[in-house]
């Protein structure tokens, strides 16, 4: 039996127009759990001391000075303040651990079908512009008789999200947390967004989604596995 888990809700301000899952299949990103990309997360990211709070709060006010505003005009006294207490909520996944956030919430059930918990919305931030990306993500493993605590892997889709990233990055991390915490047959992850950089700037194009995915183990070696994990993900749940 297949467990199937969706976050219904989580659609429903989202467009419909994302693009044909087929059609993906090719250009899936196929991964191993121990493979560095081009694109290494900084080591030096850490979360933001009250320290580097007020030092933020400096440079949203020069910022504001830089656009020619007043910022001891009334309406942007404490933009300096919720600017930095916004951006320390946006990167407050780099404050996080694997460990802590699953907590032991690790079950045997001698289970060994797939299990996908689907539309697990995300709220993003690209690095190259820190605009937001926002979409959802579709994460399935292929457990040996373990199994994880369903909202850990939502947890740990919000844990990367809370970072300064790259959609492909952000894909590759949940995929590889999963198998390490779970060490399950495979992974699969499959995350849809949209970002602001391309939406509101740039090129502006709003309505273009990015897909992309991570496979690991069976779901990258067997097609079939593969095909059951997309049919899933493109299954549109009508229990509610
Ligand atoms: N691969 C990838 N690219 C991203 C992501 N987020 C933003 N980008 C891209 O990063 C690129 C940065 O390109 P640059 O030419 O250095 O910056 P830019 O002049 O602001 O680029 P434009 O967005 O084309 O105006 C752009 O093509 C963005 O679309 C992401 O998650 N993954
Ligand atoms: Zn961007």
């Amino acid at each position: 039996m297949t467990t199937v888990s969706s976050n219904t809700n989580n659609g429903a301000n989202l467009s419909s127009s994302t693009a044909d899952l087929d059609l993906r299949q090719n250009g899936m990103t196929a991964i191993r759990p121990d493979r560095n990309t081009a694109y290494g997360e900084s080591t030096t990211a850490k979360p933001v001391s009250d320290e580097s709070q007020l030092a933020m709060m400096d440079a949203v006010r020069t910022m504001l000075l830089s656009l020619g505003e007043d910022p001891e005009r009334e309406g942007l006294l404490k933009t300096p303040k919720r600017v930095a207490e916004a951006m320390r909520f946006l990167t407050s996944g780099y404050s996080q651990s694997l460990d802590d956030l699953v907590n032991n919430a690790i079950f045997d059930e001698g289970h060994n079908e797939m299990v996908l918990v689907r539309d697990i919305n995300l709220f993003s931030l690209c690095e190259h512009h820190m605009l937001p990306f926002m979409g959802r993500a579709h994460v399935a493993y292929i457990p040996k008789q373990r199994v994880v605590g369903l909202s850990k892997l939502a947890r740990i889709v919000e844990m990367y999200s809370r970072r300064l990233q790259v959609q492909e990055r952000l894909t590759r991390q949940v995929a590889e947390a999963i198998q390490e915490v779970l060490d399950p047959q495979g992974v699969a992850v499959v995350v849809e967004a949209s970002h602001m950089c391309m939406s509101m700037r740039g090129v502006q194009k709003p309505g273009s989604w990015t897909v992309t995915s991570a496979m690991i183990g069976c779901f990258q070696e067997d097609s079939k596995t593969r095909e059951e994990f997309l049919s899933l993900v493109r299954h549109q749940p009508s229990l509610f």
